[in-house]
């Protein structure tokens, strides 16, 4: 040992100086140059190495004594949405559980969460690629499983094994083998986690299935009593898939005991629009496996993925008959038929634009009826000409749309946008919420280019701005909707949506249907809730009782006529073939107090829980 070295006794690594001690001694026998040789010994007594080694065998020490380090949990972030979740109901009931929400859902403690539970599940490790194997050619691996046949009744198609044993099987189309065509994620085949897709069925229950056909397969599975024993050659490892975390809402309905096209019905997901589905595997290009969101049930389901959907649309679409063809392009046109081009709008949906919020702002304010219900009439040709092109907004087929719960976050809570057919009753419900709630409720001030009158405060009845600025903003897409009345410009522009958004009051708007395309985006979050008028009857009793007043009437001194109500009807037809899958809530306007309740419920869900919304929000 040098004399360096005997001196730092304790702050020198033993088995490092060990290994000076050998250099020193073999010096001779290494052959390497004495430049090569003296490095190496100073690199061995270099205080800075053996300051590491020790560091190093703290650690190995530490990490061998299990008890001082193994996580209590790994899954701690997990825990705490789940914690939230429980505590979310009460937090308005209980000031410590409010503190506490608001502590778990601070950024940085759940960062730490994460950072946590990556350690715990030791994430940090390097992932090191699979180690080759070396199999002879010739030699074949086989698997000898054994599953316990289900109870279940078994109806299923010809070249289906899905009732028995949660996987389906096909004849290869090269080789002609039986092999596993799919796996049922939940299924038993797929508990016991050694049936992969493309296994090479060659024996079930001892019988030879070479040359045999998927329904004598089905035959021998059908016939067979308590535990079925499978002999396969695995396929490709490397062909194996991992679960998805996928969350969608579903856009149409599936009943997989009608749906012509489905492979085994008894392996079907039926599902109704609206519903939220975790899609499991997305393997099959035409048919996804999923469950419902909140099923317990473990067992996956076929479902059409998002490709064959769209394809049974546009089949479904070519193949309509004159009749139905008829049907669907007077609902999106609003039911009127000849005008074609420009004015396929019915002349009342023409009459109230995009300038509809702004016209409701102009009411609240106290401004001349008669002149509202004229700028109504007039502006219908600048909004249309801009916004009718978007009215048919179905080119992207609705199938599914991906989704993820978005958590209140009440420094900036998601604006209410109430969307319904012209005299539904929106501008009352708005009207009537802000008065109970005015500290908590905003609509925006609209813009005009029009100026002051005596008494006008700019930013309290109107922003008023120059008519150049105005269209400027406008053609840079800045308006939700805006139109001109006697040489002025009106407008609501996107801008003051957000500030309401950014003040933390909740900004309650009801705009024109075609304003939603530019509301639904991950800068504004919309709380879209769709107000659907009652059936005929009804809308014309409770209208009639009330004396309400009809918004078609230009100097909107009269009550509804039957033809009215009708239009009321036919216009909600259209906006819910157009945009029901963007509703969050629907509230059926029939009884005015009941439908105010509903509205200040889904506000008060809105505050309070959890609710799914589009991932594309998020990223
Ligand atoms: N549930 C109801 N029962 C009776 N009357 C109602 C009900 N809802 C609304 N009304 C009345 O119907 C009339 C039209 O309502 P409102 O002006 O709110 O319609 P709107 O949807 O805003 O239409 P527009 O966009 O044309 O202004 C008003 O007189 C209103 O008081």
């Amino acid at each position: 040992m040098s004399v360096a070295m005997e001196q730092n006794i304790g702050v020198f690594d033993p088995a490092l100086a060990g290994l000076l001690e050998s250099l020193v001694g073999s010096r001779d026998a290494i052959s390497a140059s004495k430049e090569e040789l003296d490095f190496l010994s100073n690199l061995l007594q270099s205080k800075e190495l053996h300051a590491l080694f020790k560091v190093y065998n703290t650690i190995v020490d530490r990490v061998r004594d299990d008890r001082r380090c193994s996580p209590v949990l790994s899954s701690s972030m997990q825990t705490t949405l789940d914690v939230m979740e429980v505590i979310l109901p009460r937090i308005s009931l209980s000031d410590t559980s409010r503190q506490l929400f608001q502590l778990l859902q601070n950024p940085h403690i759940q960062g730490l969460l994460c950072a946590h539970d990556a350690v715990a599940q030791k994430d940090y490790l390097p992932r090191l690629p699979d180690i080759p194997q070396e199999m002879d050619e010739d030699e074949e691996t086989i698997k000898i499983v054994q599953l316990v046949k289900s109870t279940e009744p078994l109806d299923g198609e010809p070249d289906s094994a899905e009732p028995i044993v949660g996987a389906t099987i096909k004849t290869d189309e090269e080789n002609g083998k039986i092999i596993i065509a799919r796996v049922m994620h939940g299924g038993a085949a797929d508990r016991s986690g050694l049936i992969n897709v493309g296994d090479e069925v060659c024996e079930v229950n001892g019988i030879n299935v070479e040359g045999k056909s998927p329904a004598d397969v089905l035959q021998i599975l059908q016939h067979s009593e308590g535990t079925i024993t499978f002999k396969l050659i695995p396929a490709d490892p490397k062909n194996g898939s991992r679960e998805s975390k996928m969350k969608v809402r579903a856009h149409f309905d599936f009943n997989t005991d009608v749906d012509p096209y489905i492979p085994c019905k008894e392996a079907g997901l039926s599902f109704a629009k609206g519903e939220v589905l975790h899609i499991v595997s997305q393997d099959d290009p035409y048919w996804w496996q999923a469950r419902k969101e909140g099923d317990r049930n473990m067992r996956a389901g076929l479902i059409p993925s998002k490709a064959l959907q769209e394809r049974k649309i546009i089949h479904e679409r070519l193949s309509m008959t004159d009749q139905k063809k008829k049907w669907v392009m007077d609902t999106v046109n609003g039911g009127c038929i000849g005008g074609g081009g420009m004015t396929c709008l019915p002349d009342r949906s023409l009459a109230k634009g995009p300038l509809c919020g702004s016209l409701a702002a102009l009411n609240d304010l106290g401004e001349d009826m008669a002149s509202e219900c004229s700028v109504r009439t007039r502006v219908k040709k600048v909004i249309y000409d801009a916004a009718e092109s978007d009215d048919y907004d179905r080119e992207d087929i609705a199938t599914y749309e991906e989704v993820v719960k978005l958590y209140p976050r009440n420094e900036f809570p998601r604006p209410i946008v109430l969307v319904g057919p012209p005299g539904v009753g929106r501008n009352e419900l708005k009207r009537r919420i802000m008065e109970l709630n005015p500290d908590k409720y905003h609509t925006p001030v609209p813009h005009t280019s029009r100026s002051p009158r005596p008494g006008e405060v700019n930013g309290k009845e109107y922003n008023f701005v120059s008519r150049e600025l105005m269209e400027e903003q406008i053609a840079r897409g800045e308006f939700l909707e805006f139109g001109e009345y006697k040489g002025n410009l009106y407008g609501t522009s996107l801008e003051s949506v957000k500030s309401i958004i950014r003040s933390g009051l909740t900004c309650i708007i009801n705009p024109h249907y075609q304003a939603l395309k530019m509301l639904r985006t991950p800068d504004i979050k919309p709380y879209i809730v769709y107000i659907k008028p009652p059936v005929f009857d009804i809308l014309k009793s409770t209208r009639n009782a009330a004396f309400a007043m009809s918004t078609f009437d230009e100097t909107n001194s009269r009550g509804f006529t039957d033809d009215e109500f009708n239009e009321i009807l036919r216009s909600s037809k259209r906006i819910e073939f157009l945009y029901d899958h963007w509703f969050d809530e629907v509230i059926v306007n029939d009884d005015f107090k009941l439908a105010l309740e509903q509205l200040l419920e889904a506000d008060h869900k809105l505050k309070t829980e959890p609710l799914w919304a589009p991932a594309a929000w998020l990223q």
